[in-house]
């Protein structure tokens, strides 16, 4: 099952960039910081005494793993690591068999480095062009901007609106349309006040932007999870603590079966920050159980060592799924990805003609 899950062609749908930061690349982005600066050596002492993995088994809280979100911006700080990370991060995805991968990343600006919003946002997709133009390259790569819900509003609207500004950026692969397909709104769960952004993650659905909405990773988040909904957003990342307490979410997990929403999940994400107790748990089964589509995902590869394929072989040991089950979870997400059809066609005949035993 292991060399299945591995061989297998694989769809990403939920990764944020800089959770997505393998531990090699930290590496390189330390002695690249060692090399241009020595202003900076607290801030490698910091990122190296802390480590920006965290460890299987380590008690931890999503606050511990924010803490580290916040060390890896700070070594993402200028544009030129930010194009190394997003080079790196593409063609680690495409290693692992990934052939199609939505990157998600909230755009950042830092004044001592002279970066600005759309310098980082350039610079994604400048990498994204470079690491997929490239002849032996199989992956096709498409972004989605996050939206912050811990900051303020007016840097949501500022998101939309480089989003428009760079929707068809040329990375390219005209043939694919635009490489800006959607919306996310994540960050730390536990801030409130998210109604505020719904008219921009409204402006962006009436502009085509696709929606994809973090939702009840932590528990008591089923108001705001309701309001959410009634934007019906075209994926749910996460969704963890509805089916914890179905009756009180009853109306929630009718409309996400009605509407047919797509779930994201991501098993050792949920694992290591203890937005569930144990892997056998894990929300997974209830929708399965309900034949609901949920896309198997990493959330954060770099944060949490895991990979694509790790994530199914977990999820097949877990729920017992056959070759069949885990090929079709595979194969299923080209249906929901964010890209038009003729992407989606592309998609469909790759697992088609693909031999996997
Ligand atoms: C673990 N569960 C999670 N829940 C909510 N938001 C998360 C997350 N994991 C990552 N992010 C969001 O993604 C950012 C890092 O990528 P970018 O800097 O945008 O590339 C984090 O700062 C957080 O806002
Ligand atoms: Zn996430």
């Amino acid at each position: 099952m292991e060399k299945f899950c591995r061989d297998m062609p694989k769809i990403e749908l939920h990764a944020h960039l800089n959770g997505s930061v393998s531990e090699q690349t930290i590496e390189k982005l330390l002695k690249r910081r060692a090399a241009t600066s020595s202003s900076s050596s607290e801030q490698h002492g910091e990122a190296v005494a802390t480590g920006c993995n965290i460890k299987p088994g380590n008690d931890l809280s999503l606050d511990d793993c924010f803490k580290k979100f916040s060390i890896i911006h700070q070594l993402c700080s200028d544009d030129e690591s930010v194009y190394i990370i997003t080079k790196d991060v593409i063609q680690e995805f495409a290693a692992d068999n990934v052939k199609y991968l939505e990157l998600r990343t909230g755009p950042k600006c830092n004044s001592t480095s002279n970066m600005t919003k759309s310098s980082y946002l350039k610079s994604v997709l400048q990498a994204i062009r470079d690491a997929t133009t490239v002849k032996t390259s199989e992956i096709i790569v498409k972004l989605i901007i996050s939206i912050d819900r811990a900051k303020p509003l007016q840097e949501a609207w500022e998101n939309l609106q480089l989003a428009k500004q760079f929707r068809n950026f040329d990375v390219g692969r005209e043939d694919m349309g635009d490489v800006i397909v959607g919306l996310d709104l994540s960050g730390h769960p536990s801030t409130t006040d998210v109604e505020k952004f719904i008219p921009v993650l409204q402006a962006a659905r009436e502009s085509s932007f696709k929606l994809t909405i973090h939702v009840s990773e932590i528990a008591g988040r089923e108001d705001e999870c309701r309001k959410l909904i009634s934007l019906r957003p075209h994926r749910l990342g996460h969704a963890t603590n509805l089916s914890t307490h179905p009756n009180q979410c009853i109306d929630i997990i009718q409309k996400i079966l009605i509407q047919n929403i797509p779930l994201e999940i991501c098993l050792t994400s949920n694992l290591m920050t203890s937005t569930i107790a144990d892997l056998s748990s894990h929300h997974l089964q209830y929708w399965l159980d309900k034949k609901h589509q949920c896309i198997i995902c990493t959330d954060d590869k770099g944060m949490f060592s895991t990979s694509l394929s790790k994530e199914f072989i977990l999820a097949s040991t877990t729920f017992n799924l056959s070759k069949e089950e885990v090929w079709s979870m595979s194969r299923n997400a080209v249906e929901h990805i964010f890209s038009s059809e003729h992407v989606k066609e592309q998609l469909r005949t790759m697992f088609a003609t693909f031999i996997c035993d």
